[in-house]
């Protein structure tokens, strides 16, 4: 990069209020995010896991929305894709694998929870229902008990373009903008809905729907962490300060199948895959740091065997741990049960 645009380009970040650190910060989750699928898929594969939803080209926008927020004291209800934000809100590899292995020791259900159905109370993930967009009513509801007690956190929420035809969608958009709760809706748009493709969807940007219920909708590249960033920044700021919800849709590409139980080559061609993954918003960020000259190969190589490292040692840890006893049925189902285990620790 030269001349002047790369001078504007240098501090972007900087302008934006993250420090060099955090920049970087946002640039490992990505790739811990990228490398926990990938190694997902394997295992799923090896016939070690059972099933695998997939969320690789969606992590720039996950983990860039994150940082946006509080991660001390907001809520949040991400979807089945949301590794790279769960991982920046603080979940750990362990405590993935522990779901994905179904061990008794996952915080989220004690190993009963589906594959990618997030959830852990410390962090403020709410879990979700297979049934998609049910998550959108929950967040909405939440921002509703921020607003009656007076507290300064915001909701967020995230679903796919698809999840937004729903029902829940709308009837959620609607109540939020009637009462201008504090809830940050952001669409993961992947352009599909398992086999169908987003022209079948949706005649319009599902953006420019937050018209229709009196608040901001704004569209954004979902593969440029830094503006989304911003944008999700912005909604948080307008949340807390009274102003109510803000529609954001971020537009990224599935590269991956829907799942591993989807053929993903019989409804696309891998000419369109190939076309999308040289657009990946990952490489794209990491050159813009080392642009910066905060970032080079030598740290590149460091961080890759750091985090195949700790997925080893996850891997293995979830792979040993042991599974939940049929005593512990009830477990995690209400708050307080005859074993005195409570649902959720
Ligand atoms: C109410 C409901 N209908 C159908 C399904 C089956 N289903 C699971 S994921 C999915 C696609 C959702 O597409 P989208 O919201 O765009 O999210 P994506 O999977 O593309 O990230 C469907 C139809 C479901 N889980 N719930």
């Amino acid at each position: 990069m030269t001349g002047t645009s790369s001078a504007s380009q240098k501090v972007r970040h900087l302008e934006l209020g993250l420090s060099d650190e955090q920049a970087i910060d946002m640039y490992t989750m990505m790739v811990k995010a990228r490398k926990f699928d990938e190694r997902m898929l394997l295992l799923q594969r090896a016939g070690k896991i059972n099933f695998h939803v997939s969320g690789i080209g969606q992590e720039v926008a996950q983990v860039a929305a994150a940082f946006a927020l509080d991660r001390e004291q907001d809520y949040f209800l991400p979807y089945y894709r949301d590794y790279g934000f769960v991982l920046s809100v603080g979940m750990t590899f362990k405590e993935l694998l522990l779901s994905v292995f179904a061990k008794a020791e996952d915080p989220n259900s004690g190993g009963r929870q589906m594959p990618g159905h997030f959830g852990h109370k410390k962090l403020r993930i709410v879990t979700g229902s297979s049934p998609v967009t049910t998550q959108v009513p929950h967040a909405v509801g939440i921002a509703l008990a921020a607003k009656m007690k007076k507290k300064p956190f915001v909701s967020f929420v995230t679903f796919g373009e698809g999840s937004s035809n729903q029902g829940d969608f709308h009837e959620g958009c609607n109540f939020a903008g009637v009462h201008k709760l504090p809830v940050i809706l952001m669409c993961e748009n992947n352009q599909y809905a398992i086999s169908v493709p987003v022209h079948k969807q949706l005649a319009g940007k599902v953006a420019d729907r937050a018209i229709g219920y009196g608040f901001p909708g704004v569209q954004v590249d979902g593969n440029d962490a830094l503006e989304v960033f911003r944008i999700v920044k912005e909604a948080r700021d307008r949340a807390v300060a009274g102003e109510g919800p803000t529609l954001i849709e971020a537009m990224m590409y599935r590269l991956s199948p829907h799942s591993t139980s989807d053929n993903d080559l019989a409804y696309r061609t891998k000419e369109e895959v190939d076309e999308h993954r040289a657009k990946d918003g990952i490489p794209r960020f990491k050159q813009y740091l080392i642009d910066c000259g905060i970032w080079s190969e030598e740290l590149e190589a460091n961080l890759h065997a750091s985090i195949k490292k700790e997925l080893d040692e996850a891997t293995e840890y979830g792979d040993k741990a042991p599974f939940p006893t049929p005593e512990s049925t009830m477990w995690h189902v209400y708050e307080n049960d005859a074993a005195g285990q409570g649902g959720n620790r």
